[in-house]
């Protein structure tokens, strides 16, 4: 259905191609999963399907790409909409109209669709992605996964035979992203729709794949394959993998429950009773650097936030978690100061944020947004680097040294608006880190991130931390909250429903449990697991 000639792609002014040698062929009627490091060129390879590479992003573009036997280059993005549905990784940036409803309907009003095969097509899509409150919401007020919803929501309804997808579920909740996976999956059964689709969670979709395609880093030529025996050599691995490899089972699994059904064995080695093997939290001090009391927020029309309390304490790491739309980014914003609160209050360091000169609070607070874009200004990577550097009084280098350490192969010279989805959220991570603000709040802060920075990530917010600073991240990603957070507070419609130690919540919840708590309970990571084994069980 799709088809790769010896496709290359070297974008301008870059000195190695972002694409080289891709030649094969994604069957019909399957999901083929594209999976490698951040960078590796997997929205570059994904725009030579959709048409958006060379036409929106400049390059050049060897080889052919055919899909239903339209040659993507001489075919514009237009020309392939009635065969293509794709979803980047900017979703809202995307958006045509200014409503929920009117953006599922306008892919299909643009194709000259009946007016009543479009008007239960929107229905279908509306209850077929939790969609239905928000239907007549302005797209503007809608929270990232919300907004991502809408941008797949507008694809389905017409029906392509092909579908393109970039980090489909990176803003979703654990709960929507796999309903979304399901939808998709039930298309590709039912209709032999072809979708193929690029994540770096892997741990959410990889039993969804029929084809892995690989590719193992820039420039480097992918592979397709068999997703457990691609599995077997990825640079990149969902935490089951990992335990497989650890464990030594062959072939690996793929899921939890073929895990599950391995892990006896593994059982037995393990102490019993397992050390509880929560990351040591540092004992909260005292005094709170920031509280919120009764808080109350209103966006728009909507209460975000309805009586939040919250207190965060030098040294402790908290993960924010909760369902799309449950107030994370709104709790964040108010302190920072982008929302004045309604009623109740908000203390940052003795600041109240909504009221404070930015100069007095970048002292206090630093925020990576949900969008990186919000953050970057400058025209290339080395500018940017150097104005974080001047503005948060750092030693020249410090903001470039952080990226380096974070994700290697970062052009200095490259505009940010260029870089990929993961060079963009690690410039945005190495200019606010630079500042080394006693409260860091990060939005998102693993969208486009590989395993390996995720890694360097963590490790360096642990060390932060272990320095006396505080950390508050809001995330969907399941297994970075176990991996790296003292505490877990959960939000849900604007309130706080739990709030506690991170094994005690994550344990609690199917939702928020990590693979390795839902195979070796109370086990959290792959880590704790192999520290747990004697030495000489080791592999
Ligand atoms: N428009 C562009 N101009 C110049 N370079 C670009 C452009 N788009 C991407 N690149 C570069 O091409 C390489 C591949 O980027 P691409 O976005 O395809 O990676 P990716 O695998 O999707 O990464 P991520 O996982 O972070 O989303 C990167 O080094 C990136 O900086
Ligand atoms: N600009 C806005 N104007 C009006 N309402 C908004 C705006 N942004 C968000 N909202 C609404 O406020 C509520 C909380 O949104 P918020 O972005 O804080 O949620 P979130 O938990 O961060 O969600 P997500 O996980 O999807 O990012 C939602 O109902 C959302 O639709």
């Amino acid at each position: 259905m799709i088809t790769f000639e010896q496709v290359g792609v070297r974008y301008a002014d870059a000195s190695e191609p972002a694409l080289r040698g891709v030649d094969l062929t994604v069957p019909e009627g399957e999901l083929c999963l594209l999976v490698g490091p951040s960078g590796a060129g997997k929205s570059t390879l994904l725009g030579t399907v959709s048409g958006l590479v060379p036409h929106f992003t400049g390059g050049v573009l060897e080889g052919r790409v055919t899909v239903a036997g339209r040659d993507t280059r001489t075919h514009r993005p237009r020309e392939l909409a009635d065969v293509v549905g794709t979803v980047g990784q900017d979703p809202a940036g995307h958006f045509v109209t200014d409503t929920v409803e009117e953006e599922l309907a306008y892919g299909m009003e643009s194709l000259g669709l009946p007016p009543a095969v479009m008007r239960r097509r929107v229905e279908e899509t509306l209850d077929l992605l939790g969609l239905a409150e928000l239907r007549g919401r302005a797209l503007s007020a809608l929270s990232g996964g919300q907004r991502q919803r809408v941008a797949i929501g507008s694809v389905l309804t017409v029906h392509p035979k092909v579908l393109v997808l970039d980090e489909p579920t990176s803003a979703l909740d654990p709960g929507a992203a796999e309903e979304v996976l399901a939808v998709l999956q039930r298309l590709v059964h039912d209709l032999g729709t072809t979708v193929l689709l690029s994540e770096h969670r892997l741990e959410r979709v990889v039993q969804y794949a029929d084809q892995v395609l690989l590719l193992p880093g820039p420039g480097e030529p992918p592979v397709l394959g068999d997703p457990a025996e691609l599995m077997a050599r990825s640079p990149v691995r969902p935490p089951v993998v990992d335990l497989g490899r650890l464990a030594g089972w062959d072939p690996l699994p793929l899921t939890v429950r073929d895990a599950r059904r391995r892990a006896a064995a593994l059982r037995e080695r393990l102490p019993a009773p397992p050390d509880p093997p929560a990351p040591a939290a540092a004992p909260p001090a005292a005094t709170a650097i920031a509280t919120a009391s009764r808080l109350v927020v209103a966006r728009g029309p909507v209460p975000a936030l309805r009586g939040v309390e919250l207190a965060l304490f030098p040294g402790e790491i908290t993960a924010l978690m909760g369902r799309n739309g449950a107030g994370k980014s709104t709790l964040l914003g108010s302190l920072v100061g982008l929302h004045a609160p309604a009623s109740g209050t908000v203390r940052v360091n003795g600041l109240v944020p909504h009221k404070s000169r930015p100069k007095d609070l970048i002292r206090s607070v630093g925020l990576v947004p949900q969008d990186p874009r919000d953050l970057l200004y400058a025209e290339t990577v080395a500018e940017e680097c150097a104005a974080a550097d001047r503005d948060a009084d750092a030693e020249p280098g410090t903001c470039r040294g952080l990226l380096a350490t974070l994700l290697a192969g970062i052009d200095d010279e490259r505009h940010p608006r260029d870089l990929s989805e993961g060079q963009r959220l690690t410039l945005a991570l190495a200019v606010v880190l630079a500042a080394r603000p006693p409260l860091l709040l990060l939005d998102e802060p693993t969208r486009g991130l590989d395993y390996a920075a995720k890694a360097r990530l963590v490790d360096i917010l642990r060390t932060l931390a272990a320095d006396g600073h505080t950390v508050l991240l809001a995330t969907h990603d399941v297994e970075l909250a176990a991996e790296l957070a003292h505490r877990t507070a959960v939000l849900a419609e604007g309130e706080i429903v739990a709030d506690g130690p991170t094994p005690d919540v994550v344990l609690a919840s199917p939702t928020f449990a990590p693979q390795t708590a839902k195979i070796l309970p109370p086990y959290l990571t792959v880590a704790d697991v192999a520290k747990a084994l004697t030495p000489q069980d080791q592999p």
